[in-house]
């Protein structure tokens, strides 16, 4: 077998924080991608590369195959797998193969465990063959733009293809389900507890209304919607940011849930305007720019009220401010990527002025397409 797979990453455009705690998000996959390589081979070895955090490693396949008998298979069914007991397991699997682990990054120890927890966890209990895998990605890790749901959907789709031996190219909706369900299962391992909604927009695309435990609602929008993504280089963890409010949460429930279910109108007022800036809107669209950039503008407030904003994310909200337009942070904040509202009338010199303006300050601008296809060989 020989194939690629590649998923998108995401930007939230309203919930981030608060989805965690119940709320309604809405998120939408980005033409920024991650794509996996997969090759069969002949050789005794399986070689990993993950140039995004520097990883070349290869495992010999006997060492592997005398592991992977004591695993059980899950392949269908990752929402049964033992979690926690499966975690500590891959990861005293990977101690012992990697000596130098321990001088590994956070970043380098989660990808490898996050490979062989779904190796295992799919593989369990019979041999396999030879293999290389490779991920090549658009996106910076660890910036709030679903790096590891990209990267993790690439990994469980390659490996469910290599397991099920097909050749068979379109991804359907029942596959993409398992697709999303092992994403979300490494999605634990990086971050703890995540709500579901960046494996979810990575597997399926376009525009994802989320609430936690219930079916997402998956919307085929086309939106119009052009933004900028203004990279700050501030690397921040999504996992110790949600502890973070979690601490917050905890001390203040009040308070805190107050905000969150602000977010959650917010989210909700947001939806029906893009609903409206998607379909043949017979209303004033200046006026549906403007309600949309006000709630841009207190959904970046109320994130701020609860610590996940930073300096350089009030720096850009600063220049955005200046040129007359919205902005708020996407992910989990503390740094990451924020986002800038550009309405259809904007003029391409006030884009050009800001984009320069940002680029003085050493931040990173792109303009990407939102709402790309998801999961695809
Ligand atoms: N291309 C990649 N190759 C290998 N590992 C990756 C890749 N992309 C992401 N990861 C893994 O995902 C982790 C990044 O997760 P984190 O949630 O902090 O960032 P993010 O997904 O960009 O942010 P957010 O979840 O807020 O959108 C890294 O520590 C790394 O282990
Ligand atoms: C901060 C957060 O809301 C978004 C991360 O992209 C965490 C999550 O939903 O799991």
């Amino acid at each position: 077998m020989n194939f690629s797979v590649s998923a998108p990453g995401k930007v939230i455009l309203h919930g981030e924080h608060s989805v965690v705690f119940g709320k309604t998000a809405i998120a939408v996959s980005l033409g920024l991608r991650t794509t996996a390589y997969f090759k069969e081979t002949n050789n005794t070895f399986i070689n990993i590369h993950l140039p995004s955090v520097q990883i070349k490693e290869s495992v010999p396949l006997h060492h592997i195959n005398t592991e992977i008998l004591s695993y059980k298979t899950y392949t269908e069914h990752p929402e049964s797998i033992p979690h926690e007991e499966h975690v500590i397991k891959t990861e005293i699997f990977v101690k012992n193969t990697f000596p130098n682990f321990d001088n590994f990054s956070g970043k380098q120890k989660n990808a490898l465990i996050a490979i062989f927890y779904v190796f295992f966890g799919v593989f369990g209990g019979k041999e396999i063959r030879g293999f290389e895998i490779s991920f090549v990605s658009d996106l910076t890790v660890g910036a709030g733009t679903g790096s590891s749901a990209s990267f993790a959907v690439c990994l469980a789709a390659a490996l469910l293809r290599f397991a099920k031996g097909s050749n068979e190219s379109i991804i359907n909706f029942e596959e993409k389900q398992l697709i999303s369900q092992w994403a979300y299962n490494c999605e634990r391992i990086m971050h703890g507890t995540p709500s579901g909604i960046d494996n979810t927009t990575a597997t399926f695309g376009s525009l994802v209304v989320f609430r936690r435990g219930q079916k997402p609602n998956l919307l085929d929008l086309k939106l119009n919607l052009r933004i900028l993504l203004v990279d700050t280089q501030v690397s921040r963890q999504t996992q110790v940011l949600a502890q973070r409010v979690r601490g917050l949460m905890e001390r203040n429930p009040e308070a805190v849930d107050c905000v969150m279910t602000a977010i959650d109108h917010i989210a909700k007022s947001a939806l029906k305007i893009l609903q409206n800036l998607s379909s043949n809107y017979e209303g004033d669209v200046d006026t549906q720019y403007q309600n949309l950039a006000e709630l841009w503008n207190m959904n970046h407030c109320l994130l701020a009220s609860i610590g996940v904003s930073h300096p350089a994310l009030e720096s850009v909200r600063t220049s955005a401010d200046k040129f007359g337009l919205a902005c708020k942070l996407t992910g989990a904040g503390g740094g990451g990527y924020a986002i800038v509202l550009v309405p259809h009338t904007s003029n391409q010199k006030v884009i050009h002025d800001l984009t320069q303006e940002l680029g003085d300050k050493g931040f990173k601008v792109i303009a990407t397409a939102l709402g790309g296809p998801g999961v695809q060989y």
